[in-house]
C-alpha cells in the first residue's frame, strides 16, 4: 500500500498497480463478507461488470474462504437491445468472471431483452427492496458515472431504484476504448441501470478504479465539490465506502 488518506467520508486506498489494487480490494472485501455474515444468514452483492473489475472479481474468486452459499448476487446495470445471448451483455460477463464460477445462493439478472422496460425495472427494483444491499462492489466511469448513472442523467434524489438511461457519448465511447466493442455504433445508446440511491443504500461501499484512463475521473472525485455533475463525488458522503486506486489514476491527484 503506498498510500492510505480520506476525503470527506471515503477512506482512499491507493496501490502500486492494478494487480495489487484488486488483490488489496478483495482481501477488504472477504474480510467484511464474513463480518457480516456473522451478524446475519445471508447477504445481498451487487456487482458491476466492466474490465475494471477484473484483477478484484479474479481475486475475489480465488478466495476459497468465502461462503458463497450464503450470497445473493445482484447487477448494477445491463444495455438494452442486445439479443439474450450476446457476450457484450453485463449478466454474460458477470457469468464468465464470477457469477458461474463460484456457488452464490442465488444469482439475479437484469433481463436487457425485456421488450416492457418498465415491467424489468419494476421487477429489479422489487427484489431490490426485498434483499437490500449489503455490499456493493463497483468502478467509476471516465466520466465520472457510477453503475450507467452518466452526469446528464444523475439524480441524487432518484424517486426510482432502477431506471432506464440513455448513454451519453463519452461512456459509450469508453466501451469501445475497453475492448468490448468494434465501433461506437455497435455500443447500445440505452440501458437499464441501479440509481444513485439504489447504490448509495449499501451499507458498504468498494469502488475499484485502476488505470491511467481514470486519472481525471479520480482527480475530479476527489476534488470536486458532492454534484450531480460528477456522480461519482458522491461516494464522498457514504460512511462505508472505500475507494481503491493505483499508481496511475492517482497520478492527477494534489497530494
Ligand atoms: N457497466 C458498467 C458498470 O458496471 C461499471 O461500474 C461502470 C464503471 O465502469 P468502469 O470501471 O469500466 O469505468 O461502468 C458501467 O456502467
Amino acid at each position: 500500500m503506498l498510500q492510505n488518506i480520506k476525503e470527506d467520508k471515503l477512506e482512499v486506498f491507493v496501490s502500486e498497480n492494478r494487480a495489487i489494487l484488486g488483490n488489496t480490494a478483495a482481501k477488504l472485501a472477504s474480510e467484511k463478507i464474513k463480518q457480516l455474515l456473522g451478524t446475519k444468514p445471508f447477504i445481498n452483492i451487487i456487482f458491476a461488470a466492466a474490465p475494471s473489475q477484473n484483477e478484484f472479481l479474479a481475486a475475489l474468486v480465488a478466495d476459497n474462504s468465502i461462503e458463497w452459499q450464503k450470497t445473493n448476487a445482484f447487477h448494477m446495470d445491463e444495455y438494452l437491445g442486445l439479443p439474450a445471448d450476446a457476450p457484450e451483455l453485463f449478466s454474460s460477463f458477470l457469468r464468465e468472471k464470477i457469477f458461474g464460477r463460484v456457488p452464490f445462493a442465488s444469482v439475479n439478472c437484469i433481463n436487457g431483452s425485456m421488450v416492457n422496460f418498465e415491467a424489468e425495472c419494476t421487477r429489479y427494483s422489487n427484489l431490490l427492496k426485498e434483499n437490500p444491499a449489503d455490499i456493493v462492489f463497483m468502478g467509476i466511469g471516465e466520466n465520472t458515472h457510477i453503475a450507467f448513472n452518466d452526469p446528464h442523467v444523475a439524480n441524487f434524489n432518484d424517486p426510482e431504484l432502477v431506471k432506464v438511461a440513455l448513454l451519453d457519448p463519452a461512456c459509450r465511447q469508453q466501451q469501445v476504448n475497453d475492448g468490448c466493442f468494434d465501433t461506437l455504433t455497435d455500443v447500445p445508446t440505452y440501458a437499464l441501470t441501479l440509481t444513485v440511491p439504489a447504490l448509495m443504500s449499501a451499507s458498504y461501499i468498494f469502488c475499484m478504479v485502476p488505470g491511467i484512463n481514470k486519472a481525471a475521473a479520480v482527480k475530479l472525485t476527489l476534488e470536486q465539490p458532492v454534484s450531480e455533475r460528477y456522480p461519482s463525488t458522491i461516494l464522498k458522503t457514504h460512511e462505508g465506502a472505500m475507494l481503491f486506486v493505483d499508481r496511475d489514476s492517482f497520478s492527477q491527484v494534489l497530494t
